[in-house]
């Protein structure tokens, strides 16, 4: 099998495609984001992604939240929004409101979250899935893949990805995995860990090592999907959003250092975006 030879990821391959604001626009063109939030008990992991989407740079981010939700949802949201879903056809209404939803963080392992996601990929303009989004295809991958998109991201970390795609890592490692499992399931895929792999559907690869071990924390991940699906809604393309969003995410970590918390991380991108803004030419 020949020998993969990853390019290593930089600004100097997504920079260019950075979705700047107009000096015309307004909020709706810099896209709208939605998060889909779990049970009342399990709420943060998508205000996370949500704060971080708002973040990079969406122009409006809607929480998406089960009735019984709603309440604890907009107790702690102020710039986010906040919308009910009662079933997966409202959850479905809601996400083609979007220009990108993100679907996963604290979902819950039940059939109702399948659902959900199979709603979310048909109308949605683009998708990030991430944790129970994955999860729930445990027992049957294919159903998932077959309404894959390249427009969509999946952000697995290695016990996720083992369960979508068993027996991959062990067989070919981490590089050649990720890249199988993104041509197999049409998606662009982020195999996070302490080395990101991310991997494009017609073979492009890229690994990320710009990032801090202070990232292994509760919620880093979360902060993630919302970082990828926030440049989504802005229009930048999976495959680049998903490589701008590793490189920024890990650059977080880094000016932040030791004592990080998840939520310390869409903090930092004000002064990552000011140095791209300040670069431009
Ligand atoms: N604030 C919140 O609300 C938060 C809510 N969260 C939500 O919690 C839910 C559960 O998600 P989760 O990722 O914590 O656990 P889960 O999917 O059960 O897998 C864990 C097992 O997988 C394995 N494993 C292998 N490699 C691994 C790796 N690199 N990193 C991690 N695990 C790895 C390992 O098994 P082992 O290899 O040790 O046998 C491990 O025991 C999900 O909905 C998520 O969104 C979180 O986002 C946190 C913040
Ligand atoms: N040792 C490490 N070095 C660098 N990055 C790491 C390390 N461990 C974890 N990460 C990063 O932290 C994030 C963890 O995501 P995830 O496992 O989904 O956590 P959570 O579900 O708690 O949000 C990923 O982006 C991963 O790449």
């Amino acid at each position: 099998m020949p020998k993969i030879n990853p390019e290593k990821n930089s600004p100097e391959l997504w920079l260019e495609h950075w979705p700047w604001p107009d000096a015309e626009g307004h909020k709706y063109r810099r896209g709208h984001l939605g998060c889909v939030t779990g049970p009342p008990s399990a709420t943060g992991a998508a205000r996370l992604a949500a704060r971080a989407g708002l973040r990079i740079g969406a122009g409006l981010v809607s929480l998406l939240s089960p009735p019984a939700s709603v309440l604890v949802n907009a107790v702690h949201s102020t710039a986010v929004m906040v919308k009910a879903f009662h079933d997966s056809d409202s959850l479905s209404s809601l996400a083609s409101e979007t220009n990108c939803t993100v679907i996963g963080p604290a979902a819950g392992v039940t059939e109702a979250t399948a659902r959900n996601v199979i709603s979310v990929l048909a109308t949605a303009e683009s998708a990030v899935l991430d944790a129970d989004a994955l999860t729930v295809f445990k027992d049957a991958p294919k159903d998932l893949f077959k309404h894959l998109r390249p427009t969509t991201v999946l952000t697995p970390h290695e016990g996720e990805f083992e369960r979508v795609f068993p027996g991959l890592l062990d067989q070919l490692g981490r590089i050649e995995a990720a890249k199988s499992a993104s041509s197999v399931s049409g998606a662009v895929m982020i195999l996070k860990g302490a080395e990101t792999v991310i991997a494009n559907p017609d073979g492009r690869v890229v690994i990320n090592r710009h990032a801090s071990p202070f990232l292994a924390t509760a919620g880093s991940g979360d902060v993630l999907a919302g970082i990828t699906g926030g440049l989504m809604a802005q229009g930048m393309s999976a495959y680049h959003a998903a490589c701008a969003a590793v490189w920024v995410h890990g650059d977080a970590s880094l000016r932040f250092g030791p004592g990080m918390i998840a939520e310390d991380l869409p903090e930092m991108l004000p002064g990552i975006l000011a140095s791209f803004y300040a670069s431009r030419s």
